[in-house]
């Protein structure tokens, strides 16, 4: 039993970058295709402890299908996914049950149950992967309650009682129920008005600042882009076709990137910089 439990989690020697931040995950090679539609082709991705990496791109470029096949939740035709530097396919059943809850997602529509209570929600993830009395699963859902800024009286609203900035706060609350090092965002402040989007935004940045998270965000939104993502990776022609930070992207000749960053509400957040 007690060489089990080591085993289960034993995870691997991520490389690191110049600045000696893990790669938290590293995908190679990545095909993906639908019959005959390739969406995917030879795709490379590091994602670095510690950064907030944005992804775009044209609508039906393929920011769902890469952020479903590096969550492992749909086939890929080739490419190696290593997520803290195990291999996917070649894990243990242990190892992979370790590396899951490494992971967390917030889905784009916040994807809470219904029928049950943000309290319950959040302890979703607990009750799959940990065996905690009660007691101790109630307080430590409070702590993600007050982690994302609701109060805790939220704790026993049910979702249709939640304005939409509340629902995607528990939805976040719900994919850091046990403390992940990557959370991937798919469009979290879509449905929100500006105001709800930005504290939202400033919300991420302060939970990379004070736990070290690392995000994957999947986003449309040019504010978040400028104001909390260290990195965006731009998705065109079936791969990454340009990465860096917002000054990389405002340099680039690329004709959709010129497009998307250049474009008149983009030179509005450039000049109110
Ligand atoms: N299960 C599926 N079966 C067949 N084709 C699919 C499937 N899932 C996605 N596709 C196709 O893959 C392509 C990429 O879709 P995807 O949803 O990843 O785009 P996206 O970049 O996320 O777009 P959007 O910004 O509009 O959400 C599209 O052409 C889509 O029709």
């Amino acid at each position: 039993m007690a060489n089990q439990s080591h085993e289960h989690f034993k995870l691997g020697v991520p490389k690191t970058d110049e600045e000696g931040r893990e790669c938290i995950l590293e995908a190679r090679n990545i095909s993906v295709a639908f019959g005959t539609h390739q969406v995917l082709k030879s795709l490379d991705l590091d994602i670095w402890r510690g950064e907030i990496l944005g992804f775009v791109g044209a609508s039906g470029a393929g920011k769902s299908v890469l952020l479903r096949t590096v969550l492992q939740l749909s086939a890929r035709q080739e490419g190696t996914i290593k997520i803290l530097g195990i291999d996917y396919d070649t894990a243990t059943p242990r190892q992979r049950i370790a590396l899951d809850m490494r992971l967390g997602v917030l889905f784009q529509h916040g994807a809470l149950f219904s029928a049950l209570t943000v309290l319950e929600n959040i302890q979703v993830p607990m009750r799959e992967y940990l065996d905690l009395p009660q007691a101790l699963m109630d307080e430590l859902a409070l702590v993600k309650i007050e982690l994302v800024g609701l109060r805790p009286e939220t704790a026993s609203l049910y979702p249709s009682e939640l304005s939409g900035g509340m629902i995607k706060r528990a939805a976040l609350a719900r994919a850091l129920a046990l403390d992940p090092d990557l959370v991937f965002l798919d469009e979290p402040t879509s449905g929100l008005d500006p105001i709800s989007a930005a504290e939202f935004d400033e919300l991420i940045a302060k939970l990379r600042d004070t736990l070290g998270l690392t995000v994957y965000m999947v986003t449309h939104d040019l504010d978040s882009l400028f104001s909390v993502c260290d990195r965006i990776a731009v998705l065109g022609n079936k791969k990454i076709i340009v990465e860096g930070t917002i000054k990389d992207m405002l340099a680039s000749d690329e004709p959709w990137v010129r497009s998307y960053f250049h474009g008149k509400r983009a030179r509005s957040l450039v000049r109110a910089k």
